[in-house]
């Protein structure tokens, strides 16, 4: 086995089975210090299992796991303080109120960070007596995110953090974690935003079926491909559009009324697109050149079907 790199999380074809599932088979990454790592994946991929396993939660069945270059296990008094972990769901007690509970977790630290300008950022001020069961579920998601990072963590694992959170919370808390990043600290997180990975992620790992299938810059992994979108009256016969377009496009509706044309796409292919439309009455709508995102690339890889 190659020895593990310096990242701030290490894992080498790491293994966790429950029962007859195997959770993780064989997964390997490397998350770069002071920088932002996000994992995505369908439902069941093995994303929280492998992250419990970085927070010493659970025991691996197999391979390698380096978090700050120790054990999490082994090591977890020395990690304690200079990690930050928010679960997906709970991490504080359910009588425990706001503020109280978030100036005791600072207590434990050296240099936190001032709880009540945490709780303001964060849009919690007004609940900072309310007991954690009573808040609602964004409003609990978010005091477990101030509960990861009030101690100033040189690493932190966030488990879907913008989850079920309304769009001002999601930007409050966006905010919060490229301000992390810009102070240097290692954030890991997982996510099914695909916005969300793109606008803070230095590097996305796909995994799925408990494996990472590819990882790169989000630039990386959408690459230079562009495609042409319109929109039109739905049923178009793509067939004759396509026997029009140079060998080796592909043309798709998805859904009803909604084209992609994936092509090389040069001035002389918008050219035969519109003439085909107007030789055809087509008005089209919103005709674009743009990249294939995110959530193209993920479903190219991981499929479309329900995971069970
Ligand atoms: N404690 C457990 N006991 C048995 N099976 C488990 C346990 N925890 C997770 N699993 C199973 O392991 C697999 C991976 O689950 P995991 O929660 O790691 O996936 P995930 O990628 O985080 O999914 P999601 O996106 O739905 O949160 C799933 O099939 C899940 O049902």
């Amino acid at each position: 086995m190659t020895p593990p790199g310096d990242g701030a999380v290490e894992l080498a074809s790491l293994v966790k089975r429950y029962g007859t599932v195997t959770a993780v088979d064989g997964l390997s990454l490397s998350a770069a210090r002071g920088a932002v790592t996000a994992l995505l994946g369908p439902n069941g991929a093995g994303k929280t299992t492998t992250i419990e396993i970085c927070e010493g939660f659970r025991r691996p069945d197999a391979g390698s796991v380096r978090v700050l270059g120790l054990d999490p296990v082994a090591d977890a008094r020395a990690l304690k303080p200079r990690v930050g972990v928010m679960p997906q769901t709970g991490g504080v007690p359910g009588t425990a109120r706001a503020a109280e509970f978030l100036r005791l977790v600072a207590s434990f630290h050296s240099s936190p960070l001032d709880p009540d300008a945490l709780l303001a950022r964060l849009g919690l001020t007004e609940h900072a007596r309310t007991p954690f069961r009573r808040l609602s579920g964004g409003q609990q998601q978010r005091l477990s995110l101030a509960v990861a990072v009030v101690g100033r963590p040189e690493l932190v694992f966030l488990d879907e953090p913008t989850t079920g959170l309304d769009p001002q919370a999601r930007h409050a808390t966006w905010e919060l974690i490229e301000a992390l990043r810009a102070a240097g600290v290692s954030v890991v997180l997982t996510t099914h935003n695909m916005e969300e990975a793109e606008r803070l992620a230095d590097r996305v790992v796909i995994v799925d079926r408990g494996t990472v299938v590819a990882e790169d810059a989000p630039a990386g992994l959408t690459g230079a491909e562009r495609q042409l979108r319109f929109r039109a009256r739905p049923a178009l016969g793509l067939e004759e559009l396509l026997a029009a377009l140079p060998a080796g496009s592909a043309a798709k509706e998805s859904p009803a009324g909604h084209y992609v044309i994936e092509a090389d796409v040069r001035p002389e292919l918008l050219a035969t697109v519109t003439a085909w439309c107007a030789s055809h009455g087509v008005l089209t709508e919103d005709l674009r050149i743009e990249r294939r995102t995110l959530e193209d690339v993920f479903l190219e890889l991981t499929g479309r079907e329900l995971r069970p």
